[in-house]
C-alpha cells in the first residue's frame, strides 16, 4: 500500500526521469563482475531501473500469487537492484523453511527495522548470527513457554471479562468489533508487557496507544527507497520526510519504554503479585552467567517485538475469524453449541474450558488458512548459494515466503476459497511449523516465537464472544455482503471495520419493550401484542418449560390403532410434550434456550405443529390459550420493563437450581430469587 503510494507521487516520478538512469549504469558497471549463477528461477520481464517493483501492486500478496500461476512457485524478481525470491507452493516452504533452512534463515536488512529494533538488537529482525542465536534461545526460554503464557492467564480473564461487559452494556446495538478486539489486545499485551494496561492514557506524540502501533507498523511496511537501491536511496527517503517520521516515532517509544523501565525499578514501586515481562527481563539483566548480557537497549529492543508482533497479529485473526462467522451462519451456530454445551451455564468460557473446544480450534486454523496475517511472513534472506526446487539461487537474495497464496493452493485444497473449518475434522494439518500447507507463524529456525501466547489469546477471546452472545448483523445488512477485502501492510487488516450487533436475551427483551412503551409507570395491556420479541422468548419458554409436562391424561373411549399398534378402550394416554419439545429430530440443540429457533417459522402452540404441544391439540386443547398467555405477557413485561434483574449475594448464573418437581403442573423445585433494580430511565439509549 505504501509502495503504491509511493510510486504513484511525483517523488517517484523525479527518482525514474532524472536520478535513477545514472544510478542503474552505476549499479551495471558492477553487475557485470558477478559471477554468473546460471539456473536462475524463472523470472517476469522487468523494467529498467525499478526491475519488478511496479508488479507488487496495491495488495503485494494477491500480485505475486497471480504471478507465480504464470512463472512458477519458485520465481525470482528483482525489487529494485535487490533480488528476491517468491515462494508460493507448501513443496517448495518446505524447501526454504526446512531442506535449506540454515542457508535461508538471516533476515535482509531494512531501514525502519533497524531503528525500531536498536540496531537490530531483537529476534525479529536481527541477522542470523551467534548473538541472535543466544538472545532467541533466551526469549523463547524465558518469555515464550507454556508455563509463562499461563502465567499470564489472569490477565485475560481479567480484560476478557471487561470487554464482555461493556458489549452486554451496549446489548442490542451495533458495535464495531475490530475496535473492541484492539482495546482487548492492547490492553492484554500492555499489561502482559508493563504490568498495566494503560487503558485510556495517551501515548505522546500520537493519541492512542493503538495510533502509535499503526505508525510503528506504517515504518516497517514502508517503502523505503533505500532497502531496495542501498547505496543512494536513503536521500530520497530524508527528502520524502519517512526518516523525519520514523526518528519521531522511536523517540516516542524509547521515552515511554525508559519511563516503564524506571517505574519497575522505582524503590516505591509495590510488590506485584504477578512477574511482567519487564520483571523477567530486569531479573534476567542481574545474571552474571547469562550468555547475552541484557542492557537497557536490549531489553527495550524485545519489548518492541512483543508490541508490534503480538498486538496486530492477534486482533486480525480474531476480526477475520468473526467477519467469516458472521458471513457463514452455519458454522457460527456449529461453533457456539460446542461451546455452550461445554461450557454449560457457566456465564464465561474458562481456560480450562478450551482444551475440549475442538471444533471452535478449527475456525482458528481455517482463520490462519484463509487470512494469515502475514501474508508474506517476514522476509528472510539467504546467506550463501543455495539450490531450491533445481534453480539457483544466489548469496543475499531475500526471501518471501507467500503464506497466503498457499493457504489457497489448489493442489492442497479442496474449494480453496470456502470457509470450511470441517475440512480440518480428519486432517492432521496443524499450523505449528510441521505441514508447510499452513504456516501462519512461518517454520524452522525463524518461527513464531510467540505461537503459543497469540493462539491462547485469540482461542479464549474468540470463545467467551461466542458464548457469551448471540451475533446479527446490524438491520439492512446481508451477511453475504460482509466484505472480506483487505488492506496491505506488514499485516494484513480487513479493510472495513466489521460491525455486529451482539445480542443477550434479557437485554434484547428489556430494550424491545423499553423502546416501544418509553418512558411511562408501567406497560398498558393493549400494548403486549407489539413484543415481537417478547413473543419468542415466552415460546421458548414454553418449548423447555411447558407447564403440564404430560398434559392431562386422556383416556381412549374405544379401540384404535396409535403408530402401528392397537390400542385398548379405556387405555389411559399421556403425551409428553416436554419431552417432544427436546426431541432432537425436530429441534436443534434443544437444551440450549434460543428465542431466535422461532423467527421466521409458523410454528405456533396452536395445536397444529405436533413438535410443540404446550396447549395440548385436538378436542381438549386448552381453551384458554389467549387468557394465559396474556397473563404471562402482560405481567412478565412489566416486571422486565419496570426492573433490571440481579441475582443475590454474587450468585452466578451456573449456580441457579433449574430442578423440577413433578405434579400436575410442573413447577420450580427451589424458589426463584432475584433482586429487582429499579430502572434508571437516564441510561435509556433509545
Ligand atoms: C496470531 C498471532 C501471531 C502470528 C500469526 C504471528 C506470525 C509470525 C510470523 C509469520 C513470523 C515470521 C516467521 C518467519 O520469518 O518464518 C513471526 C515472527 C515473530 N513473532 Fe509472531 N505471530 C503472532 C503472535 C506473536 C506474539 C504474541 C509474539 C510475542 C509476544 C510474537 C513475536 C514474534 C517474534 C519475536 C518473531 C521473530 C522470530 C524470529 O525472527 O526469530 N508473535 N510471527
Amino acid at each position: 500500500m505504501e509502495l503504491y503510494r509511493f510510486l504513484s507521487s511525483p517523488w517517484f516520478a523525479v527518482i525514474l526521469f532524472l536520478i535513477l538512469p545514472l544510478l542503474w549504469l552505476l549499479s551495471q558497471s558492477k553487475s557485470r563482475n558477478e559471477r554468473p549463477i546460471h539456473n536462475l528461477p524463472p523470472s517476469p520481464p522487468r523494467l529498467p531501473f525499478i526491475g519488478n517493483l511496479h508488479q507488487l501492486g496495491k495488495i503485494p500478496h494477491r500480485s505475486l500469487w497471480k504471478l507465480s500461476q504464470k512463472y512458477g512457485p519458485v520465481m525470482l524478481l528483482r525489487l529494485g537492484q535487490v533480488p528476491a525470491l517468491i515462494i508460493s507452493s507448501p513443496e517448495m516452504a518446505k524447501q526454504v523453511l526446512k531442506t535449506h533452512d540454515l542457508e535461508c534463515c538471516s533476515r535482509p536488512y531494512s531501514y525502519g527495522a533497524m531503528k525500531l529494533s536498536y540496531n537490530l538488537l531483537d529476534v525479529a529482525f536481527g541477522p542470523y548470527s551467534e548473538y541472535w542465536r543466544e538472545i532467541r534461545k533466551l526469549c523463547v526460554i524465558e518469555l515464550f513457554t507454556v508455563k509463562r503464557v499461563q502465567s499470564f492467564g489472569h490477565v485475560r480473564e481479567k480484560e476478557v471479562t471487561r470487554m464482555i461487559n461493556s458489549i452486554s452494556d451496549l446489548s442490542h446495538k451495533p458495535i464495531e468489533v475490530n475496535e473492541k478486539i484492539f482495546s482487548l489486545t492492547n490492553n492484554v499485551i500492555c499489561s502482559i508487557a508493563f504490568g498495566k494496561s494503560y487503558e485510556g492514557q495517551q501515548f505522546e506524540g500520537y493519541g492512542k496507544f493503538q495510533e502509535a502501533i499503526d505508525e510503528a507498523m506504517a515504518m516497517l511496511s514502508s517503502f523505503w527507497v533505500a532497502d531496495f537501491f542501498p547505496k543512494y536511496g536513503w536521500v530520497f527517503d530524508v527528502v520524502t520526510g519517512l526518516h523525519r517520521r520514523l526518528e519521531k516515532l522511536f523517540r516516542n517509544f524509547d521515552g515511554f519504554f525508559e519511563k516503564v523501565i524506571d517505574e519497575h525499578l522505582g524503590p516505591n514501586r509495590p510488590k506485584s503479585e504477578h512477574e511482567d515481562i519487564i520483571d523477567v527481563l530486569l531479573g534476567l539483566s542481574k545474571d552474571k552467567t547469562a550468555s547475552v548480557k541484557l542492557s537497557r537497549d536490549h531489553i527495550k529492543s524485545i519489548l518492541m517485538d512483543i508490541f508490534i508482533g503480538a498486538i496486530d497479529t492477534s486482533s486480525l485473526t480474531m476480526v477475520w475469524a468473526m467477519t467469516e462467522l458472521a458471513r457463514n451462519p452455519r458454522v457460527m451456530k456449529k461453533v457456539q453449541a460446542e461451546i455452550r454445551k461445554i461450557v454449560g451455564r457457566k456465564p464465561k468460557v474458562s481456560e480450562n474450558d478450551i482444551p475440549n473446544l475442538k471444533y471452535l480450534k478449527l475456525v482458528v486454523k481455517e482463520t490462519f488458512r484463509l487470512h494469515p496475517p502475514a501474508t508474506l511472513l517476514l522476509p528472510r534472506e539467504s546467506m550463501q548459494n543455495c539450490k531450491i526446487g533445481g534453480y539457483d539461487v544466489p548469496a543475499n537474495t531475500r526471501i518471501h515466503v507467500n503464506a497466503w497464496a498457499i493457504g489457497r493452493d489448489l493442489n492442497t485444497w479442496k474449494d480453496p476459497h470456502e470457509f470450511n473449518p470441517d475440512r480440518f475434522e480428519e486432517s492432521e494439518v496443524d499450523f505449528r511449523g510441521g505441514h508447510y500447507e499452513l504456516i501462519p507463524f512461518g517454520a524452522g529456525r525463524r518461527i513464531c516465537p510467540g505461537l503459543m501466547m497469540g493462539t491462547t489469546a485469540i482461542e479464549f477471546t474468540l470463545a467467551n464472544l461466542l458464548h457469551c452472545f448471540d451475533w446479527e448483523v446490524p438491520n439492512g445488512v446481508k451477511r453475504e455482503d460482509i466484505g472480506v477485502e483487505e488492506e496491505a501492510g506488514l499485516t494484513v487488516h480487513k479493510k472495513y471495520p466489521l460491525h455486529l450487533v451482539p445480542i443477550k436475551v434479557m437485554k434484547k427483551v428489556q430494550d424491545e419493550i423499553r423502546s416501544i412503551i418509553g418512558r411511562k409507570p408501567s406497560v398498558p395491556e393493549i400494548e403486549i401484542d407489539k413484543f415481537t420479541y417478547f413473543r419468542l422468548v415466552v415460546k421458548e419458554t414454553l418449548r423447555l418449560h411447558p407447564p403440564a409436562s404430560l398434559l392431562i391424561p386422556h383416556e381412549t373411549i374405544r379401540q384404535c390403532k396409535i403408530g402401528r399398534y392397537d390400542v385398548l378402550g379405556k387405555t389411559r394416554v399421556l403425551v409428553n410434550a416436554w419431552a417432544i419439545g427436546r426431541d432432537p429430530k425436530m429441534w436443534d440443540d434443544p437444551e440450549e434456550f434460543r428465542p431466535e429457533r422461532f423467527e421466521g417459522k409458523d410454528i405456533d402452540f396452536k395445536g397444529q405443529n405436533f413438535e410443540y404441544l404446550p396447549f395440548g391439540s385436538g378436542r381438549r386443547m386448552c381453551p384458554g390459550i389467549n387468557m394465559g398467555l396474556t397473563s404471562v405477557m402482560f405481567v412478565c413485561s412489566n416486571l422486565l420493563y419496570c426492573f433490571d434483574w440481579k441475582l443475590p449475594n454474587e450468585m452466578k448464573p451456573e449456580e441457579l437450581n433449574m430442578e423440577e418437581e413433578f405434579g400436575l403442573n410442573i413447577r420450580k423445585k427451589v424458589p426463584l430469587h432475584l433482586v429487582p433494580i429499579k430502572y434508571n430511565w437516564e441510561n435509556f439509549k433509545g
